[in-house]
């Protein structure tokens, strides 16, 4: 009788994201039995679960036992080993936004890992990185899956690979790609009625899981460069880094080099009035204020900023956490192709790696 294959899952982070992907992963588990899914590692920063056996950690309380395991996380280069170790397939699943983890991706893929993660930090970093990446991963076979990096579970990437891939011609990108900035923008600075506290809404966007483990990467707008770097890759342009172009922080000058992001947190209410000032600047010209970002493929042209919109326009009307993202290409002609919605948030974050596992899934 034949025995069920078996594929390995490694799982590194397990904040926000990682939780519900877990919560995912256990039920398509449940719904697919073949191929068995076995979660061989699990890690945070400081503790870890696997065996020398490979055994299968229990999918619904891995998180919760972590905490009181012994077991520390093996180091980078010693995960590569134990996870190629195996006649088993792996994937890879990185839910940090580690710099460090997202280096090593050429390793785990040029030893056959398969890798899935919402982490911008591999994607966006040097060009050397990218290259890397992509030829550790042709040249082994291995898979790199990265959806949750630009508008959270939302296809982003996927469309943008499907038009290049069938030979359209991307022109321009543009719209709103941080989740946090969205919430922030609308609950500030609403087209309708006054709007919160500048800072009060930061840490409601802290508590609500959509911002970086620390705000100020979404509030100086790196976050959004990062976002905006990878998709000008996607569309041919080989742009260095995230700083390569106009990116506007929001982060007050007095405020940069304070030492923690709690620290940032305490001190931003300070300086409301700053951002009172660009809302009610934009007010007298009946307008309202919002973070955009965009991509001029002829041009070569990539910036980050605020810029003031009627309040009937698409992205001025915006609700919650929502990303609108608009491609304009030589197919679409004036009238682009649109993607909306939830662009931050553990479950529809979680949704885009689940999604991007089942594609890996379908092809080992
Ligand atoms: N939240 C969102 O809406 C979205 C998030 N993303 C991306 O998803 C990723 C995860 O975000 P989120 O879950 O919100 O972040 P959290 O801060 O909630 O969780 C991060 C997790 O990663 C662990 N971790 C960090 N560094 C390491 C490391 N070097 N080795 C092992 N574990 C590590 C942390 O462990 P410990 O607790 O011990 O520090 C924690 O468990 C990020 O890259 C983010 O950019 C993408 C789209 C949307
Ligand atoms: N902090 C990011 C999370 C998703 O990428 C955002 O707010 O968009
Ligand atoms: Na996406």
């Amino acid at each position: 009788m034949n025995s069920a294959r078996q594929i390995n899952i490694a799982v590194i982070g397990a904040g926000g994201v990682g939780k519900c992907f877990l919560s995912q992963l256990e039920q398509l588990a449940k719904r697919r039995p073949e191929p068995k899914l076995a979660l061989v590692y699990i890690c945070t920063s400081k503790k870890a679960f696997y065996s020398a056996e490979y055994a299968s950690i229990p999918l619904d309380t891995a998180i919760s036992s972590l905490p009181s395991s012994s077991q520390t996380p093996l180091p980078l280069s010693g995960l590569a080993d134990y996870l190629s170790a195996t006649s088993s397939k792996t994937v890879l699943i990185d839910n940090t936004s580690s710099q460090d983890v997202a280096e090593a991706y050429p390793l785990f893929l040029s030893r056959g890992i398969s890798i899935v993660t919402p982490n911008k930090k591999a994607f966006s970093g040097s060009y050397k990185l990218w290259q890397g990446i992509f030829s550790a991963s042709a040249q082994s076979g291995a898979l790199v899956y990265h959806e949750s990096s630009v508008g959270a579970g939302l296809p982003v990437i996927s469309t943008l690979k499907d038009l290049v891939d069938t030979g359209d011609e991307v022109t321009k990108i543009e719209g709103v790609f941080s989740g946090t900035m969205s919430f922030l923008f609308n609950s500030f600075a609403p087209t309708s009625g006054s709007g919160g506290q500048w800072s009060a809404e930061v840490k409601k966007a802290k508590e609500l899981g959509y911002t970086e483990p620390d705000p100020r990467d979404d509030l100086n707008g790196l976050d959004v460069a990062r976002k905006l770097t990878i998709l000008a890759r996607l569309a041919g342009l080989e742009v260095e880094s995230p700083s390569s172009f106009p990116v506007q922080s929001l982060i007050p000058q007095e405020l940069e080099s304070v030492a923690s992001g709690d620290e940032f947190l305490e001190k931003l209410p300070e300086f409301d009035s700053r951002m009172e000032e660009t809302k009610a600047e934009a007010e007298k010209e009946g307008k309202v204020v919002r973070f955009v970002g965009s991509i001029d493929v002829a041009t070569k042209q990539v910036k980050v900023g605020l810029e003031k919109f009627d309040r009937s326009h698409p992205i001025a009307a915006l609700k919650g956490s929502d990303n609108i993202i608009s491609f304009y290409t030589k197919r679409y002609g004036s009238n682009p192709l649109i993607i909306q919605g939830a662009g931050a948030g553990g479950e529809v974050t979680a949704m885009g790696v689940t999604s991007d596992l089942l594609k890996v899934l379908s092809q080992l």
